[in-house]
């Protein structure tokens, strides 16, 4: 029997600072996110960060904490309930980080029956730190305790023409009304050696400028040229000219060269540029979490504001939108026809 296991990235269970020291500990000492001989890893993430940083972090999730719990599980989870609405086949969330675990998902699959799994990592661009993990994980998962379940894993779709059209529909609705003048792309950050270390060519990536316009092999598993790739698709089809929009990439950790320019930087220089009324598109993330609330919605909007811009709005992510769940049901069916 088929079946699909969406996966996500995860949040910690709760704010609290035991709980977010736990999930950090889970997140950082993966050897894709933080790629170090384990030895480093572990003083680093054990002795250095988890000191300090679950609280720091634990007070950033308490500003952007629901209700019900964390916005991406939330999220996640409605996405979710609307997705399984629209298929006949049974659905688990999984998430790469934390309780709800992508051994959770698979095991709910398998406990229904399912023998071929149709994973869909819900992030459209190829990073080693977010999509190769995840595959990585749920591979390891099957070989050692399912054995016999077949999987399958939907790539990535940073230039999906149904993906892009979702996109777009979805701006166009929360821009109506808006005052903007510049529209800011803000990808997640990643370390620049990341690109290099996922240049499968060894020799294309320059992190330059000169390369990701270049068609290459390397693309595949380029997430600098994934992200520019997003916005180009985006801007032709909301005809934006040149000068009234722009890349970059936000939530560096630790202190090596990450992917840029740097939003934080951006966003304070815009107002001296004349940028003064801004929205801010976040297409890295598909759902709503930290980076996105807390990081650009509330810290970003006071970056700018202070620098003397003047109005700030955030375009919420696809979360559990109708037609985005329609592009996933989409996939899905192709892949039960043997489509995609
Ligand atoms: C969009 C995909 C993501 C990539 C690529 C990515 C790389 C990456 N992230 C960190 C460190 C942290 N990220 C954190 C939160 C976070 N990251 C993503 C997505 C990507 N990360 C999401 C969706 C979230 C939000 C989770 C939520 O619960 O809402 C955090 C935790 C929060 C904090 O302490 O700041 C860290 C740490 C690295 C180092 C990295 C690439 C090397
Ligand atoms: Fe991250
Ligand atoms: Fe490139």
């Amino acid at each position: 029997m088929k079946g699909v296991l969406l996966v996500n990235l995860g949040s910690p269970d709760s704010t609290s600072t035991k709980d977010v020291r736990k999930y950090l500990d889970e997140f950082l000492m993966d050897e894709r996110v933080i790629d170090m001989a384990y030895w480093k890893r572990f003083l680093l993430v054990k002795g250095i960060i988890l000191n300090t940083r679950p609280k720091k972090s634990g007070a950033a999730y308490k500003k952007i904490w629901w209700d019900e719990g964390s916005p991406l599980i939330v999220l996640s989870e409605r996405f979710t309930e609307k997705f399984k609405q629209k298929v006949k086949i049974p659905v688990a969330l999984g998430m790469r980080y934390g309780s709800m675990s992508i051994q959770k998902g698979i095991n709910e699959l398998h406990e229904q029956g399912v023998t071929e799994i149709f994973m869909v990592p819900l992030y459209p661009h190829y990073a080693m730190s977010s999509y190769e993990t995840v595959v990585v994980k749920a591979e390891e998962v099957i070989a050692k305790d399912f054995p016999s379940i077949k999987l399958e894993t939907f790539p990535v779709f940073y230039n999906d023409k149904e993906y892009i059209n979702t996109m777009v529909e979805s701006i166009q609705r929360h821009l109506e009304g808006i005052d903007y003048e510049h529209i800011l792309f803000s990808y997640h950050g990643i370390p620049e050696r990341h690109i290099r270390i996922s240049d499968t060519t060894k020799s294309h990536c320059q992190l330059d400028g000169s390369c990701c316009n270049k068609p290459s092999e390397a693309h595949k598993t380029c997430y600098r040229h994934q992200c520019f790739e997003t916005t180009k698709e985006i801007v032709k089809q909301l005809n934006l000219e040149g000068k009234t929009y722009s890349n970059s990439f936000q939530s560096r950790l630790l202190k090596d060269p990450w992917l840029k320019p740097y939003t934080d930087f951006e966003l304070e220089a815009f107002p001296e540029k004349g940028k003064k009324k801004i929205a801010v598109i976040t297409p890295a993330f598909v759902t709503d979490c930290l980076e996105t609330l807390e990081e650009i919605a509330m810290e970003g909007k006071e970056q700018f504001l202070e620098a003397g811009g003047e109005k700030y709005f955030h375009v919420p992510c696809l979360n559990d939108d109708d037609k985005w769940v329609d592009t996933v049901v989409k996939w899905t069916k192709n892949w039960e026809n043997n489509k995609n």
